[in-house]
């Protein structure tokens, strides 16, 4: 008989910098719980700290070390030299009162957590100092954002990405095999395996870079192809709404999930109706605070999609208390991107949430922003006058000369621009268009071209 193996437990770990509230800090590690759970990790405990850094060697004050160490079972000492201890003996360290949960203080068989989850960016030597002295598997939020990431990914391009990132994050922490006596037998003797491991990650480094390359050349390809069309992308905090908005604007069946990180690749549909010159809609990956630097360059390309559109929408959440530090953030990871100067619209999200006097307060705030439900059909309708109201003011009208010779172009001219009337002379047929300025630029090149 088959047995599921029990979820992994965890105790999650925050230091309250002295600039940080109490709701931000309460906030931030209910955004890393939901982060644990994406992982398949239940929560059992928190242990929060007010600090001035997160410098510490172990992270955490001794008294703080050691009622975590309680509830994981460890020594609380950072001393020690052993490999992170694992033992039953280990395991019944600690005032069992200070357990987390009740179910655990019962049964001999409850296990202690994991893995302890620290809500920082921590150095290799932190987490082995935190390791030895809980017992517990040590990671911190970067780990966690990469390693769903890996798990996540599902096109070529966003796995090659995403193992870059990972390797990146993982070169440095590795340590010392335990076992092994550190040394390589055979060819390669005298290189520690820990200098064999480092050599084969930069190797594999120097691949993934090259299939990499291979594969954005492929899409950089396909995007040429697309432009000078009329492009919108959405943008925003994981877990905003913006596959769902996706879904509404153009019928498509993108994954919607109340989780985060749903979407790790770009989707560009049409939207829907379809309109003359058509509008395509792009969804993107989620941003989220603290974004690991490398998945943030890894996803770079990803993200041009978003750095070509002629009109972002930066979704958010509005029914999040914290909507505002995810507005931030957002905007901060496009300007390192570079998008900050792609014309962009405001979309306040979920407002099916927000009650008469949390509107009245948005509205006053954001003057400018779209208030909406992507589940509201009024609203996506709405939604999607705006955007077409943006492309008409930034189109043109002109007259293009087909000459009967060059028939063959009549599909890319209404492909690309609107046809507002047809007449025929001697030198062709004459064609009044509305398009986009770089459209019919595009246009009267092929035109010219013989
Ligand atoms: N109540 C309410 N829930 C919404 C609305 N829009 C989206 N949601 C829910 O919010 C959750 C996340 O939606 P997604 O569309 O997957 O969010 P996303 O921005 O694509 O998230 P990532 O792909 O993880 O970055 C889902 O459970 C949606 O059903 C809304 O207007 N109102
Ligand atoms: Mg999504």
């Amino acid at each position: 008989m088959e047995t599921k193996p029990p979820t992994p437990t965890a105790v999650l770990v925050g230091l309250q910098m002295p600039e940080v509230d109490d709701i931000a800090h309460e906030a931030s590690l209910d955004e890393l719980e939901r982060l644990v759970k994406t992982l398949g990790y239940a929560v059992v405990g928190r242990v929060s700290q007010r600090r001035d850094g997160t410098g510490a060697a172990a992270v955490l004050g001794s008294g703080k070390l050691a009622e975590l160490a309680a509830l994981t079972g460890g020594t609380g000492r950072v001393g020690s030299m052993a490999p992170p201890p694992r033992s039953k003996a280990r395991e019944r360290f600690g005032d069992k009162a200070e357990a987390t949960g009740p179910e655990e203080a019962e049964t001999d068989a409850a296990p202690r957590p994991r893995f302890v989850i620290v809500d920082h960016e921590l150095s290799p030597s932190q987490i082995r100092n935190l390791e030895r002295a809980t017992g517990a598997e040590v990671l911190d939020r970067t780990g966690v954002i990469v390693e769903i990431f890996h798990r996540h990914a599902n096109t070529r391009e966003a796995k090659l990405q995403v193992e870059m990132a990972r390797l990146k994050y993982v070169a440095p922490r590795l340590r010392e095999s335990s076992g092994g006596g550190g040394r390589q037998q055979g060819p390669g003797a005298g290189e520690s395996t820990l200098d064999l491991d480092r050599r084969k990650i930069r190797d594999r480094l120097a691949e993934l870079k090259e299939q990499l390359e291979a594969v954005q050349r492929d899409s950089d390809h396909r995007r040429s192809a697309r432009r000078d069309q009329l492009r919108v992308a959405l943008v925003g905090y994981t877990n905003a709404g913006k596959s769902s908005l996706m879904r509404a604007l153009t019928g498509s069946q993108v994954l919607v999930e109340d989780k985060l990180f749903a979407t790790l690749d770009t989707t560009v549909r049409i939207l829907q109706p379809e309109t003359r010159p058509r509008v395509l809609v792009s969804d993107t990956v989620g941003f989220i605070k603290q974004l690991p630097h490398d998945l943030v360059a890894s996803f770079r390309s990803t993200l041009t999609e978003a750095l070509e559109a002629s009109l972002l929408l930066f979704v958010v959440d509005a029914s999040d208390p914290t909507y505002e530090a995810q507005l931030e953030v957002s905007r901060s990871v496009l300007r390192e991107i570079g998008a900050d100067a792609v014309p962009s619209r405001l979309v306040l999200n979920k407002m099916d949430r927000v009650d008469e006097a949390g509107r009245a307060a948005l509205l006053a705030k954001h003057p400018d922003a779209i208030l909406l439900s992507a589940h509201a059909p009024g609203d996506v309708s709405a939604l999607r006058d705006t955007i077409i109201a943006f492309f008409e003011a930034e189109m043109v009208e002109d007259v293009l000369v087909l000459p009967y010779a060059r028939q063959g172009l009549i599909g890319e001219i209404y492909e690309s621009a609107r046809v507002l009337s047809e007449d025929y002379d001697e030198t062709g047929r004459v064609l009044k268009v509305r398009g986009l300025p770089g459209a019919i630029t595009r246009l009267r090149r092929s035109l010219a071209a013989t």
